[in-house]
């Protein structure tokens, strides 16, 4: 810059001084940053997670309630089977399934909201953080969880199951296990869901399969172990697929030979 371009502040010096209004925090863009930094915050923090399972409940679940120490015990048998338990954070069921991982000496981590009658973090959560927006909390969920319990609640575990479900149906997710612990408080909803949704054809049978009522705590367990293996198998078959196709473009005579010996094989 020459003549009357040339400033004679730096741009450090301009940021620290500027002062005005205020009304740009409240903007669309601003709150763009603000989601953008959640989600930088949420994935540098649980990038190095390992194997989690998500478990949702009421957030007024009373520490004397049979589904709280449930919660409890569903977390310190999924921290024996090598899981972390991500929660919301929250009071209920949260704190139950926090409290169980914690004492198990598992990772216990808890994704709070900031609610305008909230109480924070409970005191069970060992590695945590407060969202502004359910949705970036909601990526959280399934991004770091290979699963989800779900056990008793209101409006809010609807909402994470019927996201977990939407995202299995629509493939968005692929092998995601997900448990309805309690028969007699979720048996009305499958019912619902089986009498009503399929039979006016708004889901399919197979639509059904994508989640399993128990009131057993090992039978969640072992329901979700078994979905693991089953997604290790079939990510090993399928990466030796791959393997396979690649070896084959490159050395087509393989590919002959592969098809010859599959033809002898059959006897054709
Ligand atoms: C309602 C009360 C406290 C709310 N505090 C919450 N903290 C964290 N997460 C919450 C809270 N409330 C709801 N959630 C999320 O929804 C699910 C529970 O909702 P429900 O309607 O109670 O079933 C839960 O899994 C959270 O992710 C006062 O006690």
């Amino acid at each position: 810059m020459r003549r009357n371009q040339v400033q004679h502040s730096t741009s450090e010096q301009r940021l620290l001084d500027s002062r005005g209004p205020s009304d740009w925090v409240h903007t669309d863009p601003w709150r763009v940053l603000r989601i953008q930094s959640e989600f930088i915050e949420g994935f540098g923090m649980l990038a190095e997670l390992g194997a989690a399972i998500s478990v949702f409940g009421s957030a007024r679940t009373k520490p004397d309630d049979p589904m709280y120490l449930a919660a409890e015990e569903l977390a310190r048998k999924l921290v024996a089977s090598g899981y972390a338990v991500i929660t919301g954070g929250g009071p209920g069921v949260m704190e139950a399934a926090n409290k169980g991982a914690s004492e198990a000496g598992g990772v216990s981590v808890g994704l709070g909201i900031e609610l305008p009658f909230e109480n924070g973090l409970n005191e069970w959560v060992d590695i945590g953080m407060n969202f502004r927006y359910f949705f970036t909390r909601k990526t959280m969920f399934v991004k770091y969880a290979q699963g989800f319990v779900v056990m008793p609640g209101g409006f809010g575990t609807l909402d994470e199951l019927f996201e977990a479900l939407t995202l299995a149906q629509t493939r968005k997710v692929t092998s995601f296990p997900v448990v309805l612990f309690g028969s007699s408080y979720w048996g009305g909803l499958a019912d619902w869901l089986r009498e009503t949704m399929l039979a006016d054809g708004k889901i399919s049978a197979a639509d059904l399969d994508m989640f399993t009522i128990t009131d057993s705590v090992d039978e969640a367990v072992s329901y979700i172990i078994k979905a693991a293996e089953l997604a290790d198998a079939a990510a090993e078959e399928a990466a030796s697929a791959a393997a396979q196709q690649v070896a084959e473009a490159e050395n087509p005579a393989a590919r002959e030979r592969r098809e010859e010996r599959r033809l002898g094989s059959d006897g054709s």
